[in-house]
């Protein structure tokens, strides 16, 4: 039987990693069935290796996005459906989405509709995600987060991360029966157990 693929997404530091630790220990979950943990971007990959060094630069927008798109790319081929077709529950810290919502604003003004643009490049050999979680938070939350943490990339500013959200909110509308929303504001132990219930039912 196909796996499952679980995707975690929403703006900087709105308690993605928080939460991916705490389910790596969630005895309710490893009961469900065989787990990988994987992540966009990758780490240490020759893919993941140049969208990090774009994140880094000011290269063109339109540059950086091919640059995750090909990150998407070996990600899917390499990762998701390999343990996908072995039956795996894969969960992925960022995904398609996050492309959709942050390129979707760095390419506001290159080309009209960016996030369908972003969003039609991923139809007809990506693998879709089963159910995704969105940790919703207020940008100004997100940067001083963000702060505390002591690192700082160039879409770590309110004005982006409010776009970003945005388009976020955007892609749940458009496929509601994909999409949950959460409040990152809520404890992380009160949104583990939405999460863990979530992935219950649609196993
Ligand atoms: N529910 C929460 N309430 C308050 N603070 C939180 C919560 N979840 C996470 N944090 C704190 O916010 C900061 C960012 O969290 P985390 O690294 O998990 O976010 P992230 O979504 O993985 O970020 P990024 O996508 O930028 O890597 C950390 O300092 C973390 O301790
Ligand atoms: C997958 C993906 C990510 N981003 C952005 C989101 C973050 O600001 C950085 C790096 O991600 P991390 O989880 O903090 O390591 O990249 C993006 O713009 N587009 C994407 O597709």
């Amino acid at each position: 039987m196909l796996g499952k693929l679980i995707t975690f997404e929403g703006i900087d530091g709105s308690g993605k990693s928080t939460m991916l630790a705490l389910l790596r220990e969630n005895a309710g979950l490893k009961q469900l069935g065989d787990i990988a943990f994987t992540r966009e971007p990758t780490q240490n990959t020759l893919t993941g290796k140049a969208v990090y060094a774009a994140i880094e630069s000011d290269v063109d927008p339109m540059a950086e996005l091919f640059l995750f798109m090909a990150d998407h790319a070996a990600h899917v081929a390499e990762t998701v459906r390999p343990n996908i077709a072995a039956g795996k529950i894969m969960i992925s810290d960022r995904y398609s989405d996050s492309r959709c919502a942050y390129q979707g604003a760095t390419l506001e003004k290159v080309i009209p509709n960016a996030l369908d643009f972003v969003k039609n490049l991923h139809e007809g050999w990506t693998v879709v995600p089963d159910l995704t979680f969105v940790f919703d938070l207020a940008p100004e939350d997100s940067v001083e987060r963000c702060k505390n943490r002591g690192e700082k990339t160039k879409f770590e500013k309110i004005e982006f991360l409010t776009h970003v959200r945005e388009n976020f909110m955007t892609l749940a509308q458009a496929e509601p029966n994909r999409f949950v929303i959460l409040n990152a504001k809520l404890p992380p132990e009160d949104n583990e157990k939405i999460i863990v219930e979530k992935i219950k039912a649609l196993l």
